[in-house]
């Protein structure tokens, strides 16, 4: 249980989360809707501690992570795995070693400065790149590959960290469609086929819908909403967005998932 208590973050005299109390059961799928600078990537980068609370507390099974330094705290990282908007993969290098960079926390220094990689963390990363029909590319540079293809790449290196929470900030924000909906599915199979609990950060309300068992609203720092999809009315979701309501909503969003939890295509 990750629980989330009394957590702010002020920059100089900014508030960017205010007094943020939440629990997280394991295995959830938790989408962070909200409008731009609401708080979400603070909120996400304070869970794995790219970014310290003002003030509260963040702890995991018991054990405060927010009081955890050196060693611990990258142990907690690893086990907090983050997907980025930008993916954030090293695009000289090719897609298995990006991948292995996964298992850097599990192998010893001198082999992970010298990238001597065993064979078992070889397959196993092999492994991950098959889950999302992509290790054909195993070989091939990253950059050479497409936004949803770096993405799936990226999800892959989580997974390899054996993590119990993937954090993902904004993980479709610059992918097409088709690409966002591969992302979006890959995901889902994380959550679904290997109990791991996503929190997503996510502009669009549609796919939240879509995807997620539980909605955390943000505005102005504060959690404003907690619940299930079905439970953001369309007058919640505009008083969450204001202005920005009609570009995240989709006019019959409430229609197209009303009684359907998630895209069929996207079963794990
Ligand atoms: N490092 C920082 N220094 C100063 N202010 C910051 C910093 N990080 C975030 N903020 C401010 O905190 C507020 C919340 O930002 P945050 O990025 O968490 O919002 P968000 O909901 O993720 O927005 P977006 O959807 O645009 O990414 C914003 O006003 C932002 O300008």
């Amino acid at each position: 249980m990750l629980a989330i208590k009394g957590v702010s973050r002020r920059f100089g005299g900014k508030t960017a989360v205010a007094d943020v109390n939440l629990e997280i059961a394991p295995g959830a799928f938790i989408g962070v809707i909200g409008r731009s600078g609401a708080g979400k990537s603070t909120l996400l980068r304070m869970l794995n501690r790219l970014v310290d609370p003002s003030e509260g507390t963040i702890s995991f099974d018991g054990v405060d992570v927010t009081a955890l330094r050196g060693q611990a705290l990258r142990d907690w990282r690893a086990r907090c795995a983050m997907i980025f908007q930008q993916f954030n993969l090293i695009g000289r290098l090719d897609v298995l070693t990006n991948v292995l960079m996964g298992r850097l926390n599990k192998v010893s220094t001198a082999s992970a400065v010298l990238q001597l990689w065993g064979l078992e963390d070889k397959a196993m990363a092999l492994a991950a790149l098959e889950q999302f029909d992509i290790a054909n590319l195993a070989g091939q540079r990253a950059d050479s590959l497409s936004g949803g293809q770096q993405q799936r790449v990226a999800i892959a290196r989580a997974l390899v960290q054996e993590p119990s929470i993937i954090l993902a900030d904004e993980p479709i924000a610059s992918l097409d469609p088709r690409n966002t909906k591969v992302v979006m599915d890959a995901l889902l199979r994380i959550n679904k086929h290997f109990g791991i609990t996503v929190i997503c950060n996510l502009h669009s309300l549609d796919l939240a819908r879509g995807y997620c068992d539980r909605l955390i609203g943000m505005s102005a720092g504060r959690v404003v909403f907690d619940g299930a999809p079905a439970a953001l009315t369309a007058d919640a979701a505009r008083d969450l967005y204001g202005l920005e309501a009609g570009e995240v909503m989709d006019a019959d969003a409430d229609v197209k998932w009303a009684g359907q939890a998630r895209p069929a295509s996207a079963a794990a």
